[in-house]
């Protein structure tokens, strides 16, 4: 089996695939009924052993659960009795494939190896020691030889949910035009307004023609929503609908939805390859590179942070904090303040403050106006919940999707702040708040979100057509690869890991304080700990391969 980034490993004949759980019960009549009866279908995980410590999280495939599709196969069995004795498996595979029709397409014709070998896989740690585990891997994105589908019998759907984010008109795009262009299908609908569309609206017909400009635009041509998830009556569509490949382009919460979305298609035996694309502005979807829009957010991030700067050193005592999204992590906030260089404070999530007293907040601008005569303070928006919540009653309060309501900490640290210098005549201050965080998020892509979401629309769309199902599709290490949605830690949120060397970066640019006790460090220190030990039983004396703070490592290469 090859690998991508760990040299490939010499494998004995029964080592090399030791197939730990493969055996799945075999599809459901095509039926509809509860999902709360899905539990016996719910998904199992497919893992395949390897030399050296390897595993293989492989994704699920349409023939796990239809292991006959064509009808005529069984006038084939029939005559000729078992598969197996007759070597029929061979004969069986080629009925229920085609040939992949990019191989007839002549802008594919010069390049070298096309298809992706089958066993091509993508490792998720790539900084290896001569005796650590080869650990986890995943199956590597991009075109078959073989695909699962005919031209002619795909009706695919395309649906966003969830906040808005740089890029999603150019998923959409690029999977319209690479599903006509590739691999010749017809028929592509949209689902309006996210996840209720499903059942509470008409469907839009894509074309080429029809989403040829929208890259160009912010937001999604399609509508999004939160909320609204419901299982059975989303299935009802695609079953009515007839809809056998469905692209699903959201954050966690719609992974998670997706997820639900796809055991149940199972359960009722649906040829439907269930696709997840991980959007999220805030990049914090674990196990992935990054997701896509967040260069686009850093880089918007900027002109608001230039314009705070530019307001704070033309004042006396010049204040300028700046709010960006990060709704329970600061990597924007973290990338935005490393890029800048012009910010004096970044507070994110991770990383509890303080404001009174000795090395608190208030006293660090204090030090940073006698020094400098101005500064920039750059805070996420999920930053200082707690204190915030301490220092007014506040109860509780969620969105249509149960993510919880966060509190203006702009406004709050600002009018904290401006509350500490009117206790102080002799030091006069001018701060200006800026709140960019719409405008962040509803810009076009910038160049290279462009290109990373047309891979990311290509690789989805390359592993549908190939029957998979039940997995979203990301790089990991530069390399796209499919991610079974049963991998939980990938569908929760990830946060900037303040112990690494990242954040440590981002304090020694700001040279701000880092509020922690020498304590306060070592339990962090001791917590992580913990966490790699639950996260790596398979990867004995490995750590963790899922907690990155740095999160945007790796260039993203082409499929
Ligand atoms: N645990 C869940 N199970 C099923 N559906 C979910 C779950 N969490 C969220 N969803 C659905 O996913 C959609 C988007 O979720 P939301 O949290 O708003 O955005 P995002 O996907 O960007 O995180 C909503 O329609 C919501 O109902
Ligand atoms: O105002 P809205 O639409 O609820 O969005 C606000 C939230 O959306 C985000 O941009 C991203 O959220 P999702 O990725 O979960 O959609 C958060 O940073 C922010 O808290
Ligand atoms: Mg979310």
């Amino acid at each position: 089996m090859e690998t991508v980034g760990v040299a490939p490993a010499p494998m004995s004949a029964p080592e090399k695939k030791k197939l730990l759980d493969l055996k799945d019960p075999l599809a459901a009549p095509a039926a509809r009924a509860s999902p709360a009866s899905a539990g016996k279908w719910a998904m199992k995980k497919k893992l395949v052993g390897g030399d050296g410590g390897y595993v293989l999280e492989d994704v699920p495939h349409l023939t796990d659960y239809l292991p006959e599709l064509p009808s005529f196969w069984w006038f084939f069995r029939f005559i000729l009795g078992s598969g197996q004795v007759f070597g029929f498996e061979l004969l069986r595979k080629d009925f229920m494939t085609y040939p992949n029709p990019l191989q007839d397409n002549p802008a594919y014709s010069v390049v070298k190896q096309y298809f992706v070998n089958t066993d091509d896989t993508v490792t998720q740690k790539i900084v290896v020691h001569k005796t650590s585990a080869r650990g986890t891997h995943f199956r590597r994105a991009g075109p078959r030889q073989r695909v699962y589908f005919q031209s002619d019998e795909v009706n695919a759907a395309i649906v966003t949910c969830g906040g808005l984010c740089p890029g999603l008109n150019t998923v959409i795009r690029e999977l319209v035009c690479g599903l006509y262009d590739m691999y010749g299908v017809t028929s592509v609908v949209g689902i309006e307004g996210g996840y209720k569309g499903f059942y509470s609206k008409n469907t839009i017909p894509l074309t080429p023609k029809s989403v040829n400009d929208i890259h160009k635009r912010g937001g999604t041509v399609l509508g999004t929503s939160r909320g609204g998830h419901d299982t059975a009556k989303i299935v009802d569509c695609l079953q009515d609908r007839n809809i056998n490949q469905v692209y699903i382009i959201g954050g966690d919460g719609t992974q998670k939805g997706a997820s639900v979305i796809y055991e149940e298609v199972r359960r009722r035996g649906l040829k439907c390859s269930v696709v997840g694309i991980p959007k999220t502005i805030d990049n914090d979807i674990a196990v992935i590179d990054k997701s896509f829009g967040f260069d686009t957010a850093v880089e918007e991030a900027q002109r608001a942070i230039n314009a705070a700067h530019v307001e704070a050193e033309s004042a006396e005592n010049g204040i300028g904090v700046v709010k960006l999204m990060g709704r329970n992590s600061g990597f924007i906030a973290m990338y935005a303040t490393l890029a800048s260089r012009d910010v004096d404070c970044c507070l994110i999530p991770e990383s509890p403050f303080y404001l009174e007293g000795k090395g608190g907040l208030l006293e660090f601008i204090e030090r940073r106006l006698k020094d400098n005569g101005h500064m920039v303070i750059v805070v996420a928006e999920g930053a200082g919940q707690d204190l915030i919540a301490k220092s007014m009653n506040f109860v509780d309060t969620q969105d249509a999707s149960g993510n919880k309501l966060l509190l203006d900490v702009g406004l709050w640290l600002s009018q904290k702040i401006k509350d500490h210098f009117k206790k102080k005549p002799n030091f006069p201050i001018t701060l200006k708040y800026i709140d960019p965080t719409y405008m962040i998020r509803a810009v076009r892509s910038n160049a290279s979100d462009n290109v990373y979401c047309t891979l990311l629309a290509h690789s989805a769309l390359h592993g549908a057509m190939a029957g998979y199902t039940g997995f979203t599709v990301a790089p990991v290490n530069g390399r796209h690869a499919y991610i079974p949605f049963y991998v939980k830690n990938h569908r929760e949120t990830e946060q900037v890991v303040i112990t690494d060397r990242m954040w440590a970066r981002v304090l020694c640019s700001t040279n701000q304080p880092c509020f922690l006790s020498h304590e306060d460090v070592e339990n962090m220190k001791h917590d992580d700990d913990e966490h790699h030990r639950h996260n790596t039983q398979l990867l004995e004396g490995e750590s963790s391969p899922v907690k990155n703070s740095s999160k945007c490592n790796g260039s993203v290469q082409p499929v």
